[in-house]
């Protein structure tokens, strides 16, 4: 086997009001080196305790063991621009990269749509895994057996990230959501969304700022648990962008902004929350990838 590297982007899910079925791949990334080896080595940017039971050997391991193979000791190297716990989608990515280890060593021949549903399966929901595979921004939701899926790119609008210090786990954040919706709530929440697709095609992106943060299925109900939640998206307004949401479950925000005013709004918006960490990001268009390496 000759050494490889899978690179798998960060994803922002939900997108406002696309609860569990849009997301943007951002410009973060996760690679994994890959070597042969005699026994298992895993190297990160932090000790790793339980190589043979880190959790992107583990998915390897269950996507080999559901097609009848078994995965051999490998020398790993993971880095990773993904923070933890933050709504940037890194479970999906790692998933991801767990997924197309197996893949490429046992030689599984899985297609993208087959690493979709076998992503998706784990993750729960395929807002964060369908962009960070295919990159843009994808549409997507589980039907009978199948995940279907509309993918846009050339989106032209700046994105803004406001990382906090603090985590907060997915699974803590879908808890405060309710179990039903009434019928005229899930009807306005799902109107909203399709106007922020709609002006999303349309490339009217002041509108579907607007439209972004006016969601009825979850922000509501998670605003209490995002720290600054009002401020940054008073703020942002005020200095440009056109909307602010909760990036997936959060604590992360996200703005889109005018196309070149990005950076002036993030510079400024890091003058007011110093204890962020707020960068422009952008749309990756590519989704995971898969190269040989000569020299690991
Ligand atoms: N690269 C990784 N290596 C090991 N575990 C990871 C990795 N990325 C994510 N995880 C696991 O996923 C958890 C975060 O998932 P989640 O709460 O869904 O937040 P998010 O996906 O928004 O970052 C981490 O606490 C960790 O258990
Ligand atoms: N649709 C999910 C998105 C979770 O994204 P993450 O990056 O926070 O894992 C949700 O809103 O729960």
């Amino acid at each position: 086997m000759k050494p490889f590297e899978i690179t798998v982007p960060a994803s922002s899910g939900n997108v406002g009001p696309g609860f569990d079925s849009m997301g943007l791949a951002l410009n973060l990334y996760l690679t994994l080196q890959v070597e042969e080896a005699n026994q298992w080595e895993f190297h990160t940017g932090s000790p790793v305790t339980d190589t043979e039971d880190h959790f992107i050997v583990k998915i390897a391991k269950q996507a080999a063991s559901w097609h009848g193979r078994e995965l051999p000791p490998l020398k790993l190297t993971e880095k990773s621009d993904i923070p933890l716990a933050r709504g940037l989608g890194s479970s999906a990515s790692a998933i991801l990269a767990g997924i197309e280890l197996a893949n490429q060593v046992c030689d599984l021949s899985l297609s993208k749509d087959d690493i979709l549903r076998f992503g998706t399966e784990i993750e729960g929901h395929p807002d964060n895994i369908a962009p960070s595979l295919f990159g843009g921004l994808v549409i997507s939701t589980a039907f009978e057996q199948d995940i279907e899926y509309v993918q846009v790119k050339n989106l032209s609008m700046d994105i803004i990230v406001y990382i906090p210090e603090v985590e907060l786990k997915t699974e803590e954040a879908r808890n405060v959501l309710p179990e039903t919706y009434p019928k005229d709530v899930a009807a306005r929440a799902s109107g909203i969304s399709n106007l922020v697709v709609a002006s999303l095609l349309q490339g009217d992106y002041a509108f579907a700022g607007k439209m972004m943060e006016k969601d009825l299925f979850h922000e509501p109900y998670r605003a209490k648990l995002i720290p600054n939640y009002e401020r940054i998206r008073y703020e942002a307004k005020q200095n440009g962008a056109y909307g602010t949401i909760i990036s997936g479950a959060g604590p992360t925000m996200l703005s889109i902004a005018p196309h070149g005013k990005g950076q002036t709004i993030a510079e400024n918006m890091q003058q007011i929350l110093p204890e962020y960490n707020i960068k422009t990001v952008a749309v990756d268009e590519k989704g995971l990838t898969v190269t040989e390496l000569s020299h690991p």
